[in-house]
């Protein structure tokens, strides 16, 4: 069998221990809040992939000097506005790089082409786009309109008012604002509103925002989830050292595992002080009937042994507030009691790939009944006698590869194509799923 193809061990139990690599949203956001900010930032613990691996290429390419003291340790060194005023930047396939950059490099005054893999050209960016060029903003698109590439210039940037931007399709767009708007608060030293247009979606991203700007001085006033304003004056300075905690989306996949594999699974990495959404995953599991043990900065998940044939409780659930987490809890559906419905998840449709589709696809090609509309997925749980052997698609998603690998614990021979792609957030993942599992 080829690189390409990975046959998934038949797998019966799950325990053990590891150590999550950082979170990637809180990576990507540091990254840029580090550059951004007066003096040296030493962050620590910093995720190292594919996502995190464009945005630090893009801040060295626009001049921002950024040591490396280890693979996930750097030092740098900020400035507002970036040395370098004409740049490049390809940004592969990472939201948490691309929208971000949006906003700042728009704000900056200069001339920038941003780019991405083909994936990256089909996810909407025209809500950011419009609230920029409101302000002012000089932005073009040079594909699509709405969708990048995109070319930025020095426009005439207009103070006043409150930014209005819509967030029903991606958060990002007001993360991108919000991490954007203290260029335009230091400036004009008045105070910047940011109002959100209807629906806000994936409402725990911003709140990772919010605190993550705080400790780089920026306190953010907000108003529910409608109104942000930004004081006049602010600005960044660097909180000396600061410490990445561990990805809780990655989290989840290993959380499933202790949940259907008998457990315990210990995870080193997040816990009870963790500032991602993301963790409610845990509510969910044990909605199911896992056992979840939450620590400071760990947490630990029992459960039952679907290879006994022992199974999970269903669920019809919101998952709005968590979507990326979501995608492991419809391949968990595969081994409850009952049909589980994931509602409210329509941005699976614009992320790495049309993850309902795919999710649809696939687990159906493992012998579930799923049926799915524009914004939920009903998944089946798959019968003793019904399971069909599968190679899995996975879309260059790297959530799908993950979720599938929990499909070890079906009766079925289940292999993943192109498990590489596990490389945007989570590199080692396959090597760290294996120590985990037993036959
Ligand atoms: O801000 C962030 O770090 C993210 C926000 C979410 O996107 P949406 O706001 O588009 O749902 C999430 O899916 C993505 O993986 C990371
Ligand atoms: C949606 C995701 O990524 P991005 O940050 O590129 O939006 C994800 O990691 O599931």
């Amino acid at each position: 069998m080829t690189a390409a193809a990975l046959r998934l061990p038949s797998a019966r139990t799950a325990r053990g221990e590891l150590i999550l690599p950082g979170s990637k949203s809180i990576s990507n956001r540091v990254l840029l809040l580090a550059a951004l900010a007066q003096g040296a930032t030493r962050l620590e613990g910093l995720l190292d992939s594919a996502d995190t691996r464009v945005m630090l290429a893009a801040l060295r390419q626009l001049g921002v000097s950024i040591d490396s003291v280890g693979p996930t340790q750097v030092e740098i060194r900020g400035e507002a506005p970036f040395a370098v005023r004409q740049a490049a930047l390809f940004l592969g396939n990472a939201g948490t790089a691309f929208r971000p950059l949006t906003a700042v490099l728009a704000l900056m005054g200069g001339d920038y082409q941003l780019s991405g893999v083909p994936r990256m050209h089909e996810r909407p960016i025209g809500d950011l786009v419009d609230a920029l060029t409101a302000l002012g903003a000089d932005i073009q698109y040079l594909g699509e309109q709405g969708y990048p590439p995109l070319a930025i210039h020095a426009g005439a940037i207009k103070g006043g008012g409150a930014i209005r931007v819509k967030g029903s399709v991606s958060s990002q767009f007001l993360t991108a604002l919000l991490v954007a708007a203290p260029l335009l608060a230091g400036v004009a030293h008045k105070a910047v509103a940011i109002e959100v247009e209807g629906e806000l979606i994936s409402k725990p991203y911003i709140a990772i925002t919010l605190n993550l700007m705080a400790r780089f001085g920026v306190a953010v006033q907000r108003e529910g989830w409608k109104r942000f304003t930004i004081p006049a004056g602010a600005f960044y300075r660097s909180p000396g050292t600061l410490a990445i905690e561990g990805d809780a989306s990655s989290a989840s996949y290993f959380m499933a595992l202790g949940a259907i594999g008998g457990g315990p699974v210990r995870i080193q990495g997040v816990g009870s002080q963790s500032i991602q959404g993301d963790m409610a995953f845990a509510d969910t599991l044990e909605e199911m009937g896992a056992v979840v043990t939450c620590h400071a900065t760990a947490i630990e998940v029992s459960g039952v042994q679907v290879a006994r044939g022992e199974r999970l409780r269903a669920f019809d659930s919101d998952f709005n507030l968590i979507p990326d987490a979501a995608m492991t809890a419809a391949a968990l559906a595969l081994y409850a009691d009952g049909p589980c419905t994931l509602r409210n998840i329509g941005s699976w449709r614009v992320k790495e790939t049309d993850r309902i589709h795919a999710m649809h696809i696939e687990l159906a090609k493992l012998g579930a009944r799923v049926e799915s509309g524009p914004d939920w997925i009903r998944v089946h749980p798959v019968a003793k006698d019904q399971w069909r052997a599968a190679s899995i698609a996975t879309y260059d998603d790297h959530r799908m590869a993950m979720c599938f690998s929990l499909a070890a614990f079906s009766p079925v021979p289940v292999t993943i194509l192109d498990p590489e792609c596990v490389g945007k957030t989570f590199p080692d993942y396959f090597a760290v799923f294996r120590r985990l599992v037993q036959s």
